[in-house]
């Protein structure tokens, strides 16, 4: 069994998956394996707990990692969870933008927006906490571990621990690795048992030794002044992103390396150093820049262009001025934040990209700082209370000739005769090779990983042949970005250490094989790297003469070509061929600047810390540049338009979807909304166009010819209404009058009554004095009660008591009143008898309640009546005559029927 790389005694608690519960520590000694107490043995003096906190940069990726189990890798029987999670959606790249503080809209480290001399690294300014204390020099010139110093490419072995069987036996001692017999030729694998020599055969978790063994030459080389290519190649899953970026508990190569920067630069006191990191992706052969803000890389994509002498230059990328650990953890997430990894068959965060993270090094020697000269020219404070060296107004743009311009070129300026050594150290993660996945937007990614990945081992093994035969073959570079990227460094101006990462477990023998046979090719080829010094600064106007040359020959040759070529290209071509060629027309205005600016020292140091105003105006440039320039900005904002739109659209078509719901399943959702709603757009237009456009104006005829009936309907039923409105009116007109005239026709038979009675009463009284003259006069007829005997005599005063008497034995009166017709039929003439009997003594009308409501509008009321009576009647005497009261008791009138006739008199008040 293979067993971690860990040296005895050491502090490491990091368990690989494969060994849960053991330290490490005990494992190594249970080792049978001579290669790992080997490698045990090589690595134990170094190894202390690595306390720095770098994690922050692993985090995103380190932490799944860590927790994940070890997965199985192609060929593997079963997959990954039970393959319940599969397929799950890429991480897009842009995610990043989520975070604000992953993606600001524009670093203020941009080199572009600083004053390279003011953010200078030197050993006063480094944190004692951003140095690596881990490396013990003694220890790395003892064991001669300098393999930067050579002409090959080193190339080393690392072993991921594995569970199952290991079908590989690694021998330290001899560096060599060797497929095991039983699985040999004879085996099932059909693979040869030869074996296979390198640098360094690793295995085991830790990597800190992994750094020390293949990186850290590499990196001093870096800051020495030669360019430096560190990079993983190896199958999916087989630990490159582990070695390179690490987690949590094992900080891989490129957080080791940064610290080891600071550490060096701490140990330098003769030099400063300007730092520059930039960090892209080649993702389905596009180049994106990972630290721009994502609309802007996703916009503009990285271009190569072709630098003079072989060189490249990468346009537009972002590059970050660092001064601290700090600052690099930042760029680092920032990068890490927005990478493409995603859940493949054989791994939950798979790289589906290649990431490249760079870091140019400047540095120059620093100046004695006291002399009075250097005092003059540098009159700016210098920062952290370090005192830049003097100036005397010269840039460095170009090196050798070949440096090349726009970004990843110098900043920093050669004084006084010092030089100015520029290096770039590239640190580079290759997705992996894998077979087809279950997964069609995998196999796509994949298939581009493994066209790039098989450009890169042709090229490599091109470049190796022609070092082995001494031949000069076409190295097919072009064929992929990745490989004309790594141009400069393959064709032998870097120092390379290349780490072959691999799957020791038997089902994968074949890609563990074939990564083998990558490494043995890389091993062979040739290198030359030289140091890049500019020395002579009063060589470099004639340097940057021939520059301006160049790139003006350059320039007319593009302007000349332009016409036949704008014909073929398409917008997006024009765009990057316009944008190349304001680089060059920058470049020779920069140039053409320094030079004039040798003589003008304040002028040139004004411009060139100056960032660059987004909106200005270079009148130099030729009338057919503005008008590139101003098709690209038109463009440009069209797609930022479209962009927008369709962000927006899909915003509002997105499915309302709970919360937790796995990005995956969203990512599905609005794919699924957003086709359907592309469907339905296209049914409603088809729609529209064939259906709805008749129907409208079949709707439109009709509604025309029917609403001049409606309008007419309208009108009469309007007019009807009025109609009965006034017909209404009119008869409650009517009915007033109606109420009227009868109210009226009852006061009318009142007063006829009235006057019947006064003349009734004139009778009366006109009777009465007759009757006391007739017995005045002695004639009265009173009669004494008969008898058979005596016949009835007269005596005085018996006519009066005759009268009254016969008055006394009428039957009663009673008028009754109870309506005008009951009372007064129309055809009763009520003058000639006003009263009639009423032998059923129903009560008199003077009895009954006159309900006042009824006689409201009649001006008449029974006051008026009895103040009538009272001015007709005398003072009310006894009376014998049959009385009815009012209902006011004492206060009511008297009626007194006499005889055939009725009296009202008026009652006594008080
Ligand atoms: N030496 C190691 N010790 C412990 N764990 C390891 C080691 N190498 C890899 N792993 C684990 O294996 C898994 C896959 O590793 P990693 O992501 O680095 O593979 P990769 O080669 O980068 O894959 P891909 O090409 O798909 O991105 C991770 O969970 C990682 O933690």
């Amino acid at each position: 069994m293979l067993v971690p790389n860990t040296p005895s005694g050491s502090k490491t608690v990091r368990q690989a998956p494969f060994t849960p519960k053991r330290p490490l520590s005990s494992m190594s000694t249970s080792s049978t394996s001579s290669t790992s107490k080997t490698a045990t043995s090589l690595l134990s003096s170094t190894h202390k707990k690595y306390k720095a906190s770098l994690s922050v940069e692993a985090r995103g990726r380190g932490f799944s990692k860590s927790k994940s189990p070890l997965p199985t890798v192609p060929g593997t029987p079963t997959k990954k969870d039970g393959s319940t999670s599969r397929p799950r959606t890429p991480v897009s790249p842009m995610k990043g933008s989520e975070s604000p503080h992953l993606m600001p809209a524009a670093s203020e480290m941009d080199v572009s927006n600083v004053d390279p001399e003011q953010v200078l690294v030197d050993f006063q300014t480094v944190e004692p906490g951003d140095i690596s204390g881990e490396i013990d020099e003694a220890w790395l010139k003892a064991n001669g571990l300098d393999h930067g110093k050579q002409d090959k490419v080193m190339v080393s072995v690392r072993i991921r621990p594995t569970e199952s069987t290991s079908a590989w036996i690694p021998t330290s001692s001899t560096n060599s690795i060797k497929l095991d017999p039983a699985h040999a030729k004879n085996g099932s694998s059909g693979a040869s048992a030869a074996a296979f020599n390198f640098d360094a055969i690793l295995t085991g978790t830790p990597n800190k030794p992994i750094y020390t063994t293949v990186a850290r030459s590499h990196v001093h080389a870096a800051m020495e002044g030669y360019n430096s290519v560190i990079f993983a190649y190896g199958q999916t899953a087989s630990g490159k992103t582990f070695t390179l970026s690490g987690d949590e508990d094992e900080p891989g190569i490129i957080p080791r390396a940064m610290r080891d920067v600071f550490a060096f630069i701490r140990r330098t006191p003769t030099r400063e150093y300007l730092l520059r990191c930039s960090y892209l992706e080649i993702y389905n052969e596009a180049i994106h820049d990972l630290l721009a803000p994502p609309s802007m890389a996703a916009a503009n994509p990285v271009q190569i262009q072709g630098g003079g002498g072989g060189d490249i230059i990468l346009t537009p990328l972002r590059e970050e001025v660092v001064t601290s650990l700090k600052g690099v953890k930042e760029v680092l997430k920032r990068g890490e934040g927005n990478r493409r990894t995603a859940c493949t068959d054989w791994n939950d965060r798979s790289s589906r990209s290649h990431s490249v993270f760079r870091m140019v090094i400047e540095s120059r020697e620093r100046g004695s700082g006291g002399s009075e000269e250097e005092e003059d020219e540098s009159p700016s404070t210098p920062l952290n209370g370090r005192h830049t060296p003097g100036l005397n107004g010269r840039a460095t743009p170009g090196l050798n000739g070949r440096q090349t311009p726009g970004p990843g070129g110098p900043r920093l300026q050669a004084r006084g005769g010092r030089s100015v050594q520029t290096s770039v150290l590239s640190l580079i993660d290759l997705a992996g090779s894998e077979k087809a996945t279950s997964d069609k937007e995998r196999t796509r990614e994949g298939k581009y990983i493994n066209t790039s990945l098989l450009t890169l081992g042709s090229v490599i093994g091109t470049l190796a042949d022609n070092a082995a035969k001494h031949k000069a073959d076409h190295v097919p570079y072009r064929n992929s970005k990745l490989t004309r990227m790594l141009q400069p460094s393959l064709s032998g101006n870097a120092r390379i250490s290349v780490i072959c990462t691999i799957n020791p477990d038997t089902n994968a023998i074949a890609e563990t094989m074939s990564t083998l046979q990558f490494a043995k090719r890389i091993k062979s080829v040739q290198l030359n790297a030289q140091k890049k010094e500019i020395v002579d600064t009063d060589a470099l106007i004639e340097r940057y003469r021939k520059e301006i040359e160049d790139l003006k020959a350059r320039l007319a040759e593009r302007e000349a070509d332009v016409p036949v070529r704008s014909r073929r290209l398409s917008a997006r071509e024009q765009v990057d061929e316009s944008r190349a060629m304001k680089d060059l027309n920058t470049r020779i205005h920069q140039l053409t600047k320094l030079i004039l600016t040798s003589q003008t020292v304040d002028e040139v140091k004004g411009d060139d810390s100056r960032p660059a105003s987004p909106v200005k105006i270079d009148f130099d440039m030729s009338p057919y540049q503005l008008q590139q320039e101003l098709l690209a900005a038109r463009l440009q904002l069209e797609t930022q338009a479209t962009q927008i739109l369709s962000l927006e659209a899909s915003l509002v078509a997105r499915p309302a979807l709970p919360p937790t719901a796995p990005e995956n399943e969203k990512d599905k959702l609005i794919a699924e909304q957003s086709k359907t709603i592309r469907e339905l757009e296209i049914v409603v237009k088809g729609y529209e166009e064939n259906l709805g456009e008749p129907l409208r104006a079949v709707r439109e005829d009709v509604e025309k010819e029917w609403m001049d009936k409606v309008d007419e309907e309208v009108k009469k039923r309007e007019e009807k209404e009025r109609w009965a409105e006034e017909l209404v009116k009119q008869l409650d007109k009517e009915k007033r009058v109606c109420f009227l005239l009868l109210h009226v026709d009852d006061l009318y038979i009142h007063l006829l009554h009235l006057q019947a009675r006064v003349k009734l009463e004139e009778e009366r009284r006109a009777l009465a004095s007759f009757v006391s003259k007739f017995d005045s006069l002695g004639l009265g007829l009173g009669f004494a009660p008969s008898s058979k005997l005596k016949p009835p005599m007269p005596i005085p005063g018996g006519a009066a008591a005759a009268f009254a008497e016969r008055q006394h034995n009428r039957p009663s009166i009673t008028p009754t009143f109870t309506s005008t017709s009951n009372i007064f039929p129309k055809s009763t003439n009520m003058e000639s008898s006003p009263v009639r009997l009423d032998l059923k003594s129903q009560p008199s009308l003077l009895e009954q309640v006159m309900p006042e409501e009824e006689w409201g509008d009649v001006d008449v009321s029974f006051s008026s009546d009895i103040e009538v009576e009272n001015q007709l009647l005398p003072p009310p005497t006894p009376s014998t005559g049959k009385t009815f009261g009012f209902r006011k008791g004492s206060e009511s009138p008297v009626r007194e029927i006499l005889g055939d006739k009725e009296n009202i008199i008026p009652a006594v008040r008080g």
